[in-house]
């Protein structure tokens, strides 16, 4: 039988960083090495609970020596640590953090120089495969209106999310298009008529919505419209912990969703 895989988490105090240890709890491969919070969590330093008596959420990274993975789903306050801290300890590195700007990506960039990484603002099969429905649909319809609306839970820091902005990439891409060109974030007041080819994005907080997404191409008298709805955040995690196990049998580069399911005949 195959060494189990050691794991830290990143961010594991938090709704993904749970979701994440639940699934970890019983797994065949995977084992918890560490879970990691910042310097000033309320959490610092209280055990995890009973299903793991001899571990507390920590934030000594220089204490870790040995790990195969990070999984990081600590948002911008915790992803450059969990960047480089992979890097230090040569584990392969998992982020599903989201409103990362042009800084964090070259800091990914670098890493996947010598660490396996894997980004993904979504982690949901179902949402991989809405992206390719609508850039398909965004090519053949390209002079329809594009609108991306999104919905959240009430605690979400960013927006529009990162899902919303990978769709508006991916439908941008299949029209030739850069998005920072033609992404409208807000309207309000006399903002005046929408401009041909413009795509919009329209957010939506509250509650406990786990993630909605719904993409609508206008034309002159019909629409289109592809939409997915997370019942569940433990969707997210289960796909962060396959990308996991994918990750550790890759080569040291810049991996995401595409990359996994084409590996894997889609
Ligand atoms: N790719 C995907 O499929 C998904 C991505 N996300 C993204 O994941 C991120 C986290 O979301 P969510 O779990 O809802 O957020 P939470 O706010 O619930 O969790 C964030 C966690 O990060 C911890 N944290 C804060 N600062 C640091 C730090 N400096 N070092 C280490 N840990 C730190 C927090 O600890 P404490 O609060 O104890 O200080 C908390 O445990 C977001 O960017 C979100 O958009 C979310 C869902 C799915
Ligand atoms: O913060 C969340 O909750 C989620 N964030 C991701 C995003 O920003 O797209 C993915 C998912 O929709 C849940």
């Amino acid at each position: 039988m195959s060494k189990r895989l050691r794991i830290v988490v990143q961010g594991a105090s938090g709704r993904m960083g749970r979701a994440v240890l639940e699934l970890l709890r019983d797994h065949p491969q995977l084992e918890l090495a560490a879970a990691m919070v910042g310097e000033a969590s309320a959490s610092l330093g209280r055990p995890l609970g009973a299903d793991w008596p001899s571990h507390s959420f920590r934030a000594d990274w220089l204490a870790l020596e040995d790990a195969d993975l990070v999984i990081d789903f600590s948002g911008p306050a915790g992803f450059d640590t969990a960047v480089s801290q992979a890097e230090r300890l040569r584990a392969a590195l998992v982020t599903g953090t989201t409103g990362l700007d042009a800084v964090a990506q070259a800091l990914l960039d670098r890493a996947a120089q010598t660490i396996p990484v894997f980004h993904a603002a979504n982690f949901s099969l179902g949402v991989a495969i809405l992206g390719r429905l609508l850039a398909q649909a965004a090519r053949s319809l390209a002079d329809w209106d594009l609108e991306i609306v999104e919905a959240h839970h009430r605690r979400k820091e960013d927006a529009p999310s990162g899902t919303a902005l990978a769709l508006g990439q991916q439908a941008a891409h299949a029209r030739g298009v850069k998005l920072e060109e033609v992404a409208v974030y807000a309207r309000e007041g006399r903002c005046g008529p929408r401009t041909d080819g413009e795509i919009g994005f329209a957010v939506v907080r509250g509650g406990g919505i786990v993630g909605e997404h719904q993409a609508m191409l206008i034309g002159p008298a019909e629409r289109i419209e592809l939409a997915h709805r997370a019942d569940d955040r433990s969707i997210f995690a289960r796909g962060a912990v396959t990308a996991a196990e994918w990750l550790a049998l890759q080569a040291p580069g810049r991996y995401g969703m595409d990359e996994l399911i084409a590996d894997r005949g889609g």
